[in-house]
């Protein structure tokens, strides 16, 4: 069953549409992506999701209501991150959990909330002292603590180093697993091929695509990457006869090739009929940074 659908949604600033109907339905229990480069619309749209824009068409439905017309039977629904500009410097961790549970009418208890982020040796600190990780997990917390259906996280791992990335994936994934939606806006394609069910690419207020991480990767021009040192050069010839070939480069006697698993096939081939040995063979899938790069070219050059 979709928990979130949007359907033609369409928003301007000034005149200047941002989001030029945009539609997808996200299911419950998924974690759902939404990518784009920047000035995509993507805060827009999960603005509009979550009742704080007003759009200028289309329609948002969270749980089948409006979250504009509706938006105090659906504030319950819906957990959202703040923004680090929303919390005082000089607030606890402890004074945050508690004045959010004083918004909603039926809050999760914070105390085992706070424990299963990692919050409770932080209570009585104030949020201008956290971490850059304590303070993504407080907003986790304060995200979760009405107790939602759905939770809206937006660009939540920026700023984060690696460790504290992947710590906050598992948090997501542990969120996901206890039965909430999420819908995620991120710049981080490791990000959403790690975590996401499915993702929308959203490219100049429209979605480009809208798929698994897996299907954009497998509909990219080059989904597999093929690099080797041959132990004597390959013919030029034979080379640009590869079938499926997306890019071609040649670097200190290495060769990486873009292409296919026709081009893998080929490849193997090739080196067979000339006896030549492939030192340091790697066949890898491309990734969806590649796949995502691939689909935003193809469509600036649409545009061009
Ligand atoms: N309140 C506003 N008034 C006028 N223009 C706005 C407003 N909010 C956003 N915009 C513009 O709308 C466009 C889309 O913004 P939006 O924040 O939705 O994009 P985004 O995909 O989330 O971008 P980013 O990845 O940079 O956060 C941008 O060009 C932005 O400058």
């Amino acid at each position: 069953m979709a928990i979130i659908e949007v359907n033609g949604l369409r928003k301007a600033y000034g005149g200047r549409p941002v989001v030029d109907g945009v539609s997808f339905a996200v299911e419950e229990g998924e974690i759902f992506g939404i990518l784009g480069p920047n000035g995509a619309g993507k805060t827009t749209t999960v603005e509009c999701v979550e009742g704080l824009r007003v759009p200028d068409g289309g329609t948002v439905r969270v749980a089948g209501l409006d979250p504009v017309a509706d938006h105090e039977r659906v504030t319950p629904l819906l957990g959202a991150q703040l923004q680090e500009s929303e919390l005082q410097a000089k607030l606890t961790v402890r004074e945050a959990l508690e004045l959010y549970s004083a918004f909603y009418p039926r809050p999760a208890d914070w105390r085992p909330l706070a424990e299963r982020l990692g919050l409770d040796g932080v209570l009585t600190t104030r949020f201008g002292k956290l971490s850059g990780g304590q303070r993504q997990r407080l907003f986790i917390a304060l995200a979760l603590i009405g107790d939602p259906r759905v939770v809206v996280l937006d660009e939540l791992t920026t700023g984060l180093d690696p460790r504290g990335r992947r710590d906050t994936w598992k948090l997501i994934e542990d969120v996901r697993d206890s039965g909430v939606t999420v819908l995620l806006v991120t710049h981080f394609m490791e990000e959403a091929q790690h975590l996401c069910d499915r993702v929308a690419v959203i490219h100049a207020g429209r979605v480009a695509a809208l798929d698994t991480p897996q299907g954009l990767i497998g509909r990219a021009a080059s989904s597999t990457v093929i690099s080797l040192t041959p132990s004597r050069p390959l013919d030029d010839a034979d080379l640009a006869a590869l079938p499926a070939v997306a890019s071609l480069e040649r670097k200190d006697g290495r060769l990486v090739i873009n292409g296919t698993d026709e081009t893998v096939d080929a490849v193997i081939s090739l080196l067979a009929r000339h006896r030549v040995t492939a030192h340091r063979l790697r066949v890898a899938d491309a990734t969806l940074d590649d796949a995502f790069l691939d689909l935003t070219a193809v469509l600036e050059e649409k545009e061009a």
